[in-house]
């Protein structure tokens, strides 16, 4: 592109723009930088503070040399708005008046700069798009909306942000957010929203812009109750860790679902049997009649002795107390708690009927008395989640006692461990138990519930996980995202309203997204020839790209050789290569791949212009993204997993991981359900 120096040519005029944005930036960041905060804090303890909260904002202001400081431009008609401008950016910048030089994404101002159509032009007269090549403004184009004159067509600089070849992290989206993406992202934030997509369809993308854009228009409320972000494994979270730094935002957690439920240290594995009744819903009501089974009715008077005076409680009083405290809506350790004053109240009404004037103190001493808090840990003992778990998995007469008319006699006895653990720290803890455990916490005492949290890959998670994670955000809001197609546990969730009464949020809108973005169309035509046999009734992702894609589905006689050979030939491609496998073949590949010098990463690790082979076992390939897929002998894939529809959905997962080219090696014939 040839340079513009021509003062009146509008590239040129735009790049002055750029320029004074990019001044104006430093000058806030500067204005930040020499703060003096000695007039107005009193105490080290604020201005420590206070220098946090400079330190914040001078790494927001950061100007980062690699992403524009905007991608977009408005110009209201000037009927609307006085016919003013905007720039749309990813922060706000405002010169040294104070008026706005770049607005933020997320304002209510930039809105149409995603939604406004020539069907629908929200009083804009001109929409424009910058291309930008290294950080120099290159390119624009322009959408005249209120121009009946002007045909609609599509953006070039939006299908080249597609099209554009993947390598390392996932990036933000926020110059090409799609108008039904828009609407998910700019959601309100009371109520929760569960998002169905096929692969490639942006639901992460969508998910992480949501808590982008939630943190800027309920900026206060969040910092207070915190947001959480829910991936389904470290590669994956390490993919998408810094989309939301690049928006600026630094806060948000991440997490998996293990992560949360970290009680105990995770040695063991379940089968799938035990799996899927440990994952149960009914599991939820097994433990809470197992904790409440440690209340006992008291069987004796109480008698508490003060001075020369003894003042006794019957036990049918008593029992009253406690009965009462059962029917209570309260968690088991709250309701322990109370009893001690429940008790000791009654106590005092004795005293006052005999005559005395007790007070608060009295009533906080007999509380602290010795016979009440012998009567409180016989009547409501303090329970050990880890080890009424222990119990129940160890104790067959425990489970039955409540398990029996929930779980059958075979069910129970899948869950019971062949050998009992003797101790906590001993125990071949699952991950499914540790969820157990969670559950049996937050029956003892309430769980912090966050502001909102965003639940990724949502499909695979087992009613007991959805309640571990409903209960934190039980006075929050969700983004729940996810596809039932590539659901690939043996409990993954067969209908979103099931998952969202787990979750604890029934009254969620269920909304769909049927564009891809990721897959080529002749590659996801062929993956799709697998969704009738293992999830009737979803419709195949319509792909958005432009380019056709490459497959190439070929039968060989060395598969490890013809495997290597066909990432050599990916690697003459510019971006990342996937090298996807069943599980159990990944160490013969590791060793083919080694053997002929040719160095690869693990899944998640970040690919850089050097290295850019990744070799990706079938299990991790889920939310991840490749420029060229070579992906090894597909029945290998199906043969992996416990059930042959599981097996066809990871062999879905692994096939739609292409951006722009498929390569499918196989010995062994071809899944029946593939071949055309
Ligand atoms: N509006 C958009 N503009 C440009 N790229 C987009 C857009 N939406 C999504 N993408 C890109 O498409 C790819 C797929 O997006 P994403 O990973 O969010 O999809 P997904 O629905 O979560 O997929 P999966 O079901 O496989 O996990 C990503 O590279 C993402 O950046």
């Amino acid at each position: 592109m040839p340079a513009h120096t021509d003062p009146l040519d509008p590239l040129a005029r735009e790049r002055a723009h750029l320029a004074a944005s990019r001044a104006a930036l430093r000058a806030m960041r500067e204005d930040v930088q020499a703060l003096d905060i000695r007039d107005v804090t009193a105490n080290w303890v604020n201005a420590a503070v206070l220098e946090a909260q400079i330190e914040e904002r001078i790494k927001a202001l950061a100007d980062l040399s690699h992403t524009p400081l905007f991608f977009g431009r408005l110009d209201h008609l000037p009927t609307a708005q006085e016919g003013q401008r905007f720039y749309i950016g990813r922060r706000h910048v405002h010169d040294g008046d104070g008026d706005p030089m770049v607005v933020d994404w997320r304002a209510p101002v930039s809105q149409p700069f995603y939604r406004a159509s020539k069907k629908d032009p929200q009083d804009i007269a001109l929409r424009r798009r910058f291309g930008y090549t290294g950080g120099e403004l290159t390119a624009y184009e322009d959408e005249h909306l209120s121009d009946p004159a002007e045909a609609e067509r599509t953006s070039r600089l939006l299908q080249a942000e597609i099209e554009r070849p993947r390598v390392g992290p996932m990036r933000d989206i926020v110059a090409t957010i799609q108008p039904e993406q828009d609407e998910i992202v700019r959601s309100g934030l009371g109520g929760t929203l569960c998002v169905q997509g096929g692969p490639g369809t942006g639901k992460t993308a969508v998910g992480l812009h949501r808590v982008a854009y939630l943190l800027y228009a309920h900026r206060e409320r969040l910092a207070r109750t915190g947001t959480l972000v829910i991936g389904p494994n470290r590669s994956f979270l390490h993919y998408i860790e810094q989309v939301l730094p690049a928006l600026g935002e630094l806060e948000v957690k991440q997490a998996t679902v293990d992560d949360l439920v970290a009680h105990v240290e995770v040695r063991g594995t379940d089968d799938a049997a035990a799996a899927v009744v440990k994952g149960d819903a009914r599991m939820a009501e097994v433990l809470r009649r197992a904790v409440r089974s440690h209340v006992t009715m008291p069987a004796e008077a109480l008698m508490v002795v003060r001075g020369s005076r003894r003042w006794r409680v019957p036990a049918y009083e008593l029992e009253e107390i406690v009965r009462e405290l059962l029917d209570r809506d309260i968690r088991y350790g709250a309701a322990r708690d109370a009893l001690p004053q429940r008790v000791a109240h009654a106590v005092l009404v004795r005293m006052e009927q005999a005559g005395e004037a007790p007070d608060d103190r009295v009533q906080d001493a007999v509380a602290r008395n010795a016979a009440v808090k012998a009567l409180v840990k016989a009547v409501w003992p303090a329970v050990d989640p880890a080890k009424l778990v222990l119990r129940l998995l160890s104790d067959a007469d425990f489970l039955a006692a409540h398990g029996d008319g929930l779980l059958t006699a075979d069910e129970q006895k899948a869950i019971l461990w062949t050998k009992p653990a003797r101790s906590v720290r001993s125990a071949l803890w699952s991950a499914a138990d540790a969820v157990l455990i969670d559950e049996v916490t937050d029956l003892v005492s309430r769980t912090h519930s966050l502001g909102h949290v965003v639940l990724d890959e949502a499909q695979d998670l087992s009613p007991m996980q959805y309640r571990a994670v409903g209960r934190r955000c039980s006075t929050g809001s969700a983004t729940v995202l996810g596809d039932l197609a590539q659901g690939t546990t043996p409990w993954a969730t067969a209908s979103w309203a099931d998952a969202l009464r787990h979750l604890g949020k029934p009254a969620a809108v269920v909304e769909e997204l049927t564009a891809g973005f990721r897959v080529p169309r002749e590659v996801i035509a062929y993956a799709s020839r697998l969704l009738p046999h293992m999830s009737p009734g979803l419709a195949p992702v319509r792909s958005v790209r432009e380019s056709p894609g490459s497959l190439e589905v070929r039968a060989v006689e060395d598969l490890d050789a013809a495997v290597v050979q066909a990432c050599l030939a990916s690697l003459a491609h510019e971006g990342s290569i996937g090298l996807i496998a069943a599980d159990a073949r990944v160490p013969a590949l590791a060793e083919a791949l080694a053997s002929r010098g040719l160095p690869y990463l693990a899944p998640g690790e970040e690919t850089t212009a050097a290295s850019r082979l990744t070799l990706v076992p079938a299990s991790l390939a889920k939310g991840l993204e490749y420029d060229y897929v070579v992906l090894d002998e597909p029945a290998a894939v199906v043969d992996g997993e416990p059930d042959e529809r599981t097996g066809l959905r990871r062999l879905y997962v692994a096939l739609t991981r292409a951006v722009s080219g498929l390569t499918v090696l196989h010995s062994a014939p071809l899944p029946s359900q593939l071949a055309g």
